[in-house]
């Protein structure tokens, strides 16, 4: 029998919008692979990135935060993604700001499952002015779940995330590899690049149109070191499609250009990028769109 066995599980990182879990996904597997943006909901899509050491392989599921009211078939959609990725995980991180828990807090742990083991991740501790402050807070909190581990962190500053990682680990069931080790991310080029694009719509006029906002890649080829990509960003109404386009369709110049840079980056090499803006009155409630984004 070997003294070691090898571990790999999966882990689902939920809370609500905002405290951090695109954050701590990226600081965890060191790879820009989820968006992280000062707007809420941002993450519309399961995405999961892999870390991998001499003793266990972590697969990381990242989920939108939790949908407490259904607006409609696409909140749906996103919903029973969040539920499917929490089903059939190994090992939930619980996610929530240091100082503080609110009722969407409260709502999302009351939607954990109690059968598997829950780490609560109390993040952003550099924020906290009076570190003395931390330890009554983290009683007040341990009262209201049984969890596996509590884990203090800061994930932008990379502060406690290897005491996470083993807490994690400690959780894992036994198992081999699951994918080979250079795999960091089960996502294609084309869908990474609509993440930075809706990112990119999200930073800039989040605040002036609602999340009913997507980004459909119509065209991605690869042509030896250059893409060429077409993407539609698609809106309900047509004063959303002019807000977008800006004055003399400045902010959409802005928003692809930022959005080229940031592909260039992480696809390493040159990119030509089309974007177009297109009014589908009623799409977040067509199900033949929403296939095509990739929910089911
Ligand atoms: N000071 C500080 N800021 C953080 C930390 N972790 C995340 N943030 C910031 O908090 C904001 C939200 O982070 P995200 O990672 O996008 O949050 P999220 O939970 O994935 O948000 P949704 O995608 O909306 O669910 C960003 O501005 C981050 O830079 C931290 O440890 N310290």
């Amino acid at each position: 029998m070997s003294v070691s066995s090898f571990k790999t599980g999966y882990i689902s990182i939920v809370g609500r919008p905002n405290v951090g879990k695109s954050t701590l996904l990226n600081h965890l597997i060191k790879q820009k692979i989820s968006i992280t943006s000062r707007k809420a909901q941002t993450t519309r899509h399961r995405i999961q990135g892999i870390l991998t050491d001499e003793q266990s392989q972590f697969i990381f599921v990242d989920t939108p935060g939790f949908q407490t009211r259904y607006r409609n078939l696409l909140n749906q959609a996103m919903n029973r993604v969040v539920m499917q990725s929490v089903q059939d995980v190994d090992v939930i991180v619980f996610v929530i700001e240091a100082g503080r828990f609110d009722l969407q807090d409260e709502l999302v742990l009351k939607r954990l499952p109690s059968d598997r083991p829950v780490i609560l991740v109390i993040n952003k501790i550099d924020l906290l002015q009076e570190k003395l402050q931390l330890l009554p807070f983290i009683q007040k909190v341990a009262k209201l779940f049984d969890f596996a581990d509590i884990v203090p962190v800061s994930a932008l500053h990379e502060k406690q995330l290897s005491e996470l990682i083993e807490a994690i680990r400690s959780h894992l069931p036994e198992n081999p590899p699951f994918f080979a080790e250079d795999e960091i991310t089960d996502r294609s080029e084309r869908f990474l690049a609509a993440e930075l694009l809706r990112e990119k719509v999200f930073r800039q006029i989040g605040e002036e149109v609602p999340y009913s906002v997507s980004v459909i890649i119509e065209q991605f080829v690869v042509e030896g070191a250059l893409r060429r990509i077409h993407a539609c960003i698609l809106v309900e109404r047509s004063n959303q499609k002019a807000i977008i386009i800006g004055k003399q369709g400045k902010k959409l110049k802005d928003m692809a250009s930022q959005a080229r840079k940031d592909m260039e980056a992480l696809f390493g090499g040159k990119v030509y990028l089309e974007v177009w803006v297109k009014v589908k009155t009623g799409w977040a409630d067509d199900v033949s769109v929403l296939k095509s984004l990739g929910y089911e």
